[in-house]
């Protein structure tokens, strides 16, 4: 399985189960596409989701489908032919197909065929995401919680170094001396630290890893 990112603004991500798995999707979708759940019951927090109290048949699931148009369609009830008409009315319009129901691990025939849900790490614009291919979804969850430590200050580095490239990119250095004086900021732990601590020092810190950078390029070989 290969990762990508989605970006799901104004996409609709159509959920199907109303349980704690339900409810987990959902509130993962939520944060950017408009996600609409449908259940006969719902337990626990679905986030912005719209809930919609029913039990659809597969004539009313492959209705939903048409009509929602979703980028996204997750199967979570608790009935494996329930997720299957799910997912052939998913497949019906060429949407993405979440089967909740599904891994690699047990060695059935029931293979993941389509999209899985990794465990993620947010330090915005950072993300960081842990799959294990559908084997072993707690050893996803085990290194999500190990990595969220190493990953702190990683969203103001990004932020900085993207608008130091922008303003770099503005100057006179060439493109190999912009690369250069980028990953001299992101690999100077003096960087990392000012971020880290929250102290406003990390431009300066990284202005001044530029500095010495261009220093070094100048008087040196290319
Ligand atoms: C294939 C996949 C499909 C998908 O849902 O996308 C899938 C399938 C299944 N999960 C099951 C069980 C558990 N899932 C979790 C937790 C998470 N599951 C997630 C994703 C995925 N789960 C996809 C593969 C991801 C990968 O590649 O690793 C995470 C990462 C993301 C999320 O869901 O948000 C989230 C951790 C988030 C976090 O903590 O950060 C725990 C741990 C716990 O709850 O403590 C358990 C209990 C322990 C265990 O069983 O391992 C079962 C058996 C159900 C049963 O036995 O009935 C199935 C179905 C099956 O195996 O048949
Ligand atoms: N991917 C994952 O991370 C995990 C997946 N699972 C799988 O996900 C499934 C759901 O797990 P839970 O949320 O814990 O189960 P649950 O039993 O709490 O929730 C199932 C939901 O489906 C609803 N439902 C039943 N018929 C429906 C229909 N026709 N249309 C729409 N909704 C319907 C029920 O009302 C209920 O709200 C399990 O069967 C299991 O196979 C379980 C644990 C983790």
């Amino acid at each position: 399985m290969i990762p990508l990112l989605h970006d799901f603004t104004d996409e609709t991500v159509l959920v199907f189960g109303g349980g704690s798995v339900g409810a987990r999707k959902a509130r993962r979708f939520a944060r950017e596409a408009e996600v609409i759940v449908v259940s006969p019951s719902f337990d626990g927090e679905f986030g912005d989701s719209e809930l919609v109290r029913d039990a659809p048949d597969a004539e009313a699931i492959q209705e939903w489908v048409d009509r929602t148009e979703p980028a996204l369609v997750v199967a979570a009830t608790d009935d494996a032919s329930i997720n299957e008409t799910v997912e052939q009315a998913a497949r019906e319009v060429g949407a993405l197909v979440n089967r909740t129901d599904r891994s690699d691990a047990t060695g059935e025939d029931r293979p993941i065929d389509d999209v899985v849900v990794p465990a993620t790490i947010r330090d915005d614009p950072v993300v960081v995401s842990v799959s294990t291919g559908g084997a072993s979804p707690a050893v996803s969850r085990y290194l999500r919680q190990e990595i969220e430590s190493d990953i702190e200050g990683a969203g103001a580095m990004a932020e900085l170094t993207g608008k130091l490239r922008g303003e770099l990119r503005e100057g006179s250095p060439s493109p190999s001396e912009r690369r250069d004086a980028v990953r001299a900021v992101v690999n100077s732990s003096d960087v990392w630290k000012a971020l880290r601590t929250r102290t406003s020092k990390g431009r300066k810190v990284a202005e001044d890893v530029i500095q010495e950078e261009f220093g070094e390029t100048h008087g040196g070989e290319q």
